[in-house]
């Protein structure tokens, strides 16, 4: 080992929240060193958001354009899809991050690439690919950033099968003759939008009682409903009980609870996140290795006054843009404490990450988007909370009818009775997912309904929705 090189803050991982911290300690003039062991931009930029966007887009697009008449027809046949791979690769860069590493030596941040291991109290030890050993202390904080992988269930054949994970199905070079889903949240209802529509033959295997669990039900079954209309096969209330195949290519067969074999070409294992933290030197400081690293509402380390712990690898809320108002969050929280202040830790404060459990907006861009904030009907219920759901057809608002013919959809809005402020709201609909910024605001602003009552949507956009929300509340 060489003698350890000191910065006020080295971050390990450079995924979206780790860069972003990165970004705001280098904002506030702390000398921050970052190491990254694959692709700095992480996981988000390569193998997750927005390859998966990529591909959605046209899926989403042409879908759009279908149901609009006299665009109807010059669109009825199918996508380019070597030219949607080829925007998707694009997107990426081709897999390379020379443009993030630009970025990050113009903000004056140093990288390091390598694997990166904590060695002690403030120390990170990185092992670059070559094999040279550097040590790296930390005069003010260590932030953990290592993000997750994709979990493969202990099903007996899976793992030896080759199944594919969201990286495989992200960065395919080709679709599928048939593809094959276990698993039934966002990964599985995104990537069977994508490649059912990139000319796939979908089936979804959903263990529970429909898709997408964590939102609103009516979320998942209107997704449900549009990817069947789209010539998958979705079946909910199956559990996979082994996988066979010959070697890790060809024909996959999957064995159903009760005997039933259905063969695919591909497996798409898509069945959540693991934590990226059983090889980062966790036990040098007195934690456990492979968990969650839980954290205050600042994102540092209970009992640990120099560590701390953002994105998904925290596991408030597996989001890139919640990994990266974690970032700003804990920046500002270093920054402050390193010049000796009291950070405003307070609900809503400067140095907490209230909107984790408050304000969380997350988009599943399927055909219908879904799109959600703030708590869910179900969730506030569990709180214990005295609410209302007003529920209303988004078909039944002229800008939805505009947009696009025979639209379907639906929106929910969960009113706190006691305090008069929103919740929660959902929609799904096609173009939902411009719609969900307003509810953002609305959630995290705790704006009053009264107060609501005077934002008036435009005529005729379907963010009239929300005077219908309103109107239904009000009666
Ligand atoms: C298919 C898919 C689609 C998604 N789509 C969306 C979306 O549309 N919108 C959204 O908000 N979220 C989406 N997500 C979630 C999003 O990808 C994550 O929330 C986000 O990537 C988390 O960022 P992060 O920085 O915490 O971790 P990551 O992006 O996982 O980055 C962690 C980084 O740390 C590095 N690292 C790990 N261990 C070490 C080590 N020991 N030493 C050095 N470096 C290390 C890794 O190489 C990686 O680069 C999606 C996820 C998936 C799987
Ligand atoms: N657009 C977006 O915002 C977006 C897109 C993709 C992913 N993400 C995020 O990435 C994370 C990972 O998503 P995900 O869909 O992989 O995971 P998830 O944790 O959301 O869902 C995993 C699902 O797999 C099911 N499951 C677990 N074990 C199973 C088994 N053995 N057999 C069958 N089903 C099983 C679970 O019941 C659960 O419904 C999530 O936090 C998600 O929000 C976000």
């Amino acid at each position: 080992m060489t003698e350890a090189v000191e910065y006020d803050v080295v971050v390990l991982g450079g995924g979206p929240a780790g860069e972003n911290v990165a970004d705001r300690t280098r904002a506030a003039g702390l000398s921050t060193a970052l190491v990254e062991s694959e692709l700095v931009g992480g996981e988000c930029s390569y193998w997750a958001c927005v390859p998966s966007k990529a591909l959605l887009r046209p899926v989403l697009a042409r879908a759009d354009a279908r149901r609009v008449p006299g665009l109807a027809g010059a669109v009825e046949g199918p996508l380019d899809t070597a030219a949607v791979l080829a925007h998707r690769d694009y997107w990426t860069g081709n897999w390379k991050d020379e443009g993030q590493i630009d970025w990050l030596d113009s903000i004056g941040a140093h990288v390091y690439r390598g694997h990166g291991r904590l060695y002690g109290v403030r120390k990170v030890a990185v092992t670059s690919p070559e094999g040279e050993h550097h040590v790296l202390s930390a005069r003010h904080a260590v932030v953990v950033a290592t993000g997750t992988r994709a979990v493969i269930p202990d099903v007996p054949g899976m793992a030896a099968a080759g199944a594919w994970t969201s990286r495989e199905a992200t960065s395919a070079q080709a679709a599928p003759g048939r593809l094959l889903i276990v698993g039934g949240s966002v990964v599985a209802a995104e990537m069977a939008t994508a490649w059912q529509g990139l000319g796939s033959q979908v089936t979804v295997l959903v263990r529970g009682s429909g898709l997408l669990p964590r939102m609103e039900p009516f979320a998942g079954e209107l997704v449900a409903e549009a990817l069947r209309e789209a010539g998958a096969v979705v079946r909910t209330g199956v559990a996979v009980e082994a996988v066979v195949r010959d070697g890790s290519t060809g024909p996959v067969s999957v064995v159903l609870e009760g005997g039933e074999i259905i063969e695919g070409d591909e497996l798409l294992v898509a069945t959540g996140r693991a934590p990226r933290t059983e090889d980062i030197g966790l036990e040098t400081v007195g934690l456990s290795g492979g968990k969650w690293i839980g954290v205050d509402d600042s994102c540092r380390v209970p009992g640990h006054d120099w560590l701390y712990a953002v994105g998904d690898v925290n596991h408030r809320a597996l989001l890139t843009h919640q990994g990266k108002y974690q970032a700003r969050i804990a920046g500002a929280a270093i920054a402050a404490r390193a010049a000796g202040g009291a950070p405003d830790t307070g609900p809503w404060g400067a140095h907490a990450a209230t909107a984790d459990t408050r304000a969380v907006p997350q988009v599943v861009f399927t055909d219908p988007e879904a799109a959600a904030v703030g708590l869910s009907l179900a969730e506030a219920e569990g709180a214990g909370l005295r609410v209302r759901a007003v529920d209303y057809d988004l078909s039944k608002v002229s800008g939805a009818g505009l947009y696009a013919d025979g639209y379907r959809g639906r929106a929910r809005m969960v009113v706190d009775l006691d305090r008069e402020i929103v919740l929660g709201a959902t929609f799904v609909g096609p173009g939902a997912a411009e719609l969900l910024h307003t509810a953002t605001v609305a959630v995290a602003g705790e704006v009053p309904i009264e107060r609501l009552w005077h934002a008036v949507p435009a005529f005729p956009t379907i963010s009239e929705i929300w005077l219908r929300l309103l109107e239904a509340y009000r009666g």
